[in-house]
């Protein structure tokens, strides 16, 4: 509590460095956090006011004894008298709820969370504790009444609330402050980290001088069928912007010749077409699923045999492949994909993506990449939630490109969690370039033609 209290202190001090803070303090830890809080603040000299709750959690009573030693009583926390100390106030501190609460509010509650966010809409800024109150920290789900925080500093480890769905758009900014604790008091759900883009910038590969086209990765792309037939080409464009050497499309379609740029070969059928491309010496990465049809869980199978890395998209996210997956395989499920694995309605998916992507994870093998806005990243060693991207990338192609994407990095060397993990980023931030220009009717290929560009920015910030 006294490493929670003194991380919301410094935060304090950083979005309002002079001015009277005003701190709310419910009965619980969350509570305790902001007396901590108010004491460091006013040691520092600054104004506070702290209105507190009658206290439940012995620490908490521990910390209002101690916050009274420093010269500081808390008043009786009230609707009227958070509106009347809010009044003029450079800063409200939201400790009323964090993790004990347990929807639904009491209407007492209700009423405090109403002013504090009247007070915002007066030019208070908000800073939450852990949390924003009212919303509970486990799986997204609908956020009822909630503080509308400017910021917040969550402490030990992320919770679904501040990452996935509406409730997550109620925390403003959000820091970790990850706290001398042992490790296993740390909720599994709660463990999500978020990798910063210097981190992605550094393990974006370089490349010599003396490069030539075999040695920036050789990538298949296996998919088409007639109807889906764009979808290996959205791939092959989005490994070839990627840097991909070498890209060459395998399907038994008729696709469509728009990049001169990919190779293409037609086949007859994929049983005598699998063991002729194994025998003609595998490449560096594989795509294989996008658009692929009925035939694709075979396809997957026989080249998942192959143990190059390989990327399984869309129609290659089958059931029956449950344990099939090797170390240098990535999985890229949406949602309603990722239902069909587990076998789960979709909301179940969205409702709670990490426990989800973890689940996919241990029965596929490899590395999955739950995609969505945000996607999950889940491999045996780690669970990540990757921000980023735009609205205007919910369109059809959307994820052949990401496979694309992941393939060309496979292919250039990185492991498969890594190449997970850079490519859904460059895709995010790609789309996020593409939107400026086309906001919601950008499309597939738009978000290709800025991976080059995204690959730049991510490397500015990693070196
Ligand atoms: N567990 C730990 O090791 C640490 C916990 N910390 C803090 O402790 C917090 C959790 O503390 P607690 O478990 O005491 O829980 P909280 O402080 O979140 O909540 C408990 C309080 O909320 C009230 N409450 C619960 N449900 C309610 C509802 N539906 N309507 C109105 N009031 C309701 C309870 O009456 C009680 O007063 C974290 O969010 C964090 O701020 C930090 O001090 C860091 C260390
Ligand atoms: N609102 C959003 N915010 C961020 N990224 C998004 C959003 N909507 C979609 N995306 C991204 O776009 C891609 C969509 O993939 P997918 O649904 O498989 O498309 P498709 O099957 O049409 O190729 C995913 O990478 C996803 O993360």
């Amino acid at each position: 509590m006294e490493e929670a209290g003194r991380a919301v202190a410094t935060a304090a001090q950083r979005l309002a460095p002079s001015g009277r803070v005003v701190l709310l303090a419910g009965g619980g830890a969350n509570g305790g956090d902001a007396l901590v809080a108010a004491r460091h603040l006013s040691v520092a000299g600054r104004d506070v006011q702290v209105l507190a709750a009658p206290a439940t959690h012995p620490l908490t009573r521990l910390n209002r004894r101690r916050l009274k030693a420093v010269g500081v009583s808390p008043q009786v926390l009230s609707p009227a008298r958070l509106r009347a100390g809010a009044r003029g106030a450079a800063l409200l501190v939201d400790g009323l709820l964090g993790t004990g609460f347990r929807a639904p509010l009491r209407p007492s509650m209700e009423a405090l969370i109403a002013e504090v966010n009247a007070a915002r809409a007066q030019g208070a800024p908000v800073l939450a504790i852990d949390v924003p109150s009212g919303l509970e920290a486990g799986p997204a789900r609908a956020a009822g009444p909630a503080v509308q925080a400017d910021a917040t500093v969550t402490l030990m480890g992320w919770k679904p609330a501040l990452l996935f769905g509406e409730a997550a758009t109620r925390a403003g900014a959000v820091d970790l402050t990850p706290l001398s604790v042992p490790r296993a008091w740390v909720a599994p759900e709660a463990v999500a980290a978020r990798l910063p883009d210097a981190l992605i910038g550094f393990w974006l590969p370089e490349r010599p001088a003396d490069a030539h086209k075999g040695t920036a990765g050789r990538v298949w792309v296996l998919g088409g069928h007639p109807g889906t037939a764009g979808a290996p080409v959205l791939a092959g464009v989005g490994a070839l912007r990627t840097g991909a050497g070498l890209v060459t499309l395998h399907s038994l379609a008729e696709l469509p010749l728009l990049h001169p740029e990919l190779m293409v070969r037609r086949h007859p059928s994929w049983p005598e077409a699998l063991p002729a491309l194994a025998a003609s010496g595998l490449p560096d990465a594989l795509a294989v699923g996008m658009g692929l049809g009925p035939e694709a869980a075979e396809v997957a199978r026989a080249v998942l045999a192959w143990k190059v890395p390989t990327v399984l998209d869309a129609d290659a996210l089958q059931p029956d492949l449950a344990g099939a997956g090797h170390d240098r395989c990535v999985w890229t499920p949406h949602p309603g994909e990722a239902a069909r694995l587990l076998d789960v309605p979709t909301a179940q998916v969205t409702g709670d993506p990490l426990v989800s992507a973890r689940a996919l994870q241990a029965q596929m093998g490899g590395v999955v990449v739950l995609k969505g806005g945000p996607s999950v990243v889940a491999w045996s060693g780690g669970l990540v939630v990757a921000r980023g991207g735009h609205p205007g990338m919910a369109t059809a192609g959307m994820g052949d490109t990401l496979a694309g994407v992941i393939a060309a990095l496979l292919g250039q060397g990185l492991d498969a969690a890594r190449a997970a993990l850079c490519a859904v980023r460059l895709h995010a931030r790609a789309g996020e370039r593409a939107a400026a220009r086309h906001h919601y009717g950008l499309v597939a290929g738009d978000v290709a033609e800025e991976l080059g560009g995204a690959w730049l920015d991510l490397r500015a910030t990693g070196r």
